[in-house]
């Protein structure tokens, strides 16, 4: 059966992730890849409406992590998997090791609910790639000031911020067969550069 590849990208808000999606899809497209480029919390119809209530409204932070694994669900069955099963690639911005880092690091749920929600909606799936943009909270938060309204996840404090980088980089350390960090305070053309490295050995 033909499988594509599917690539994550990952980091805390502000720190370059969107910038970069479209770069590498178009690397991808060099190689005659048919690739597919979405995001979490969304990526179909449903997951748009449940983002909007992800970013926007206030809830229990089970809710929360439940709601983030539901639009996930419905992603994998809508868009993810049918993309990887005829082999096409598929580059998502953020997948569950988002919800480790920020239902997990930031807002400190334990980790093995989370494992039990990931066990449930995807138990043979993981990323082929995850791309982690990793940059210190104060260049985030100075491009994220520079470049758009916040919303409820981009309002929170710098120890929620410093929590969530520390996960994402304890996970990065735990699964370094499939993590590639990406020092995400080069210039951009730096950031191409090492990004068209990886893209060329996958
Ligand atoms: N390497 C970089 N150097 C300088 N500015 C950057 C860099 N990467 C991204 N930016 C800028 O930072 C802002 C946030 O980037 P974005 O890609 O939207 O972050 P994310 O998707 O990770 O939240 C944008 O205005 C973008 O142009
Ligand atoms: C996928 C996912 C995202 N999030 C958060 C991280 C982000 O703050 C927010 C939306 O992600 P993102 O699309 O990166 O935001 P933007 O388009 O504004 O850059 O959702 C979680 O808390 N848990 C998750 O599982």
């Amino acid at each position: 059966m033909a499988s594509g590849k599917f690539i994550t990208f990952e980091g805390i808000d502000g720190a370059g992730k969107s910038t970069h999606i479209a770069y590498v899809a178009s690397l991808l497209h060099d190689r005659n890849i048919t690739v597919i480029t979405t995001r979490e919390p969304g990526g179909t119809t449903l997951g748009e409406k449940l983002r909007e209530l992800l970013l926007h409204e206030k809830m229990h932070l089970e809710t929360e992590a439940m709601l983030m694994f539901a639009a996930r669900r419905e992603h994998l069955a809508q868009v993810i998997d049918p993309a990887l099963q005829r082999g096409d690639w598929v580059i998502s911005d953020r997948f569950s090791d988002a919800s480790f880092a920020y239902q997990g690091g930031g807002r400190q749920l334990e980790r093995r609910k989370l494992e039990e929600l990931e066990k449930w909606v995807h138990p043979h799936l993981q990323p082929d790639l995850t791309l982690l943009f990793d940059v210190p909270l104060e260049v985030a938060r100075a491009r994220l000031d520079a470049s758009r309204e916040l919303d409820k996840f981009e309002q929170e404090k710098a120890d929620f911020f410093s929590a969530v980088r520390q996960e994402y980089l304890r996970r990065a350390a735990e699964f370094p067969n499939r993590f590639r960090v990406i020092d995400s305070t080069k210039s951009i053309a730096e950031v191409h550069k090492e990004l068209e490295g990886i893209i060329s050995s996958i």
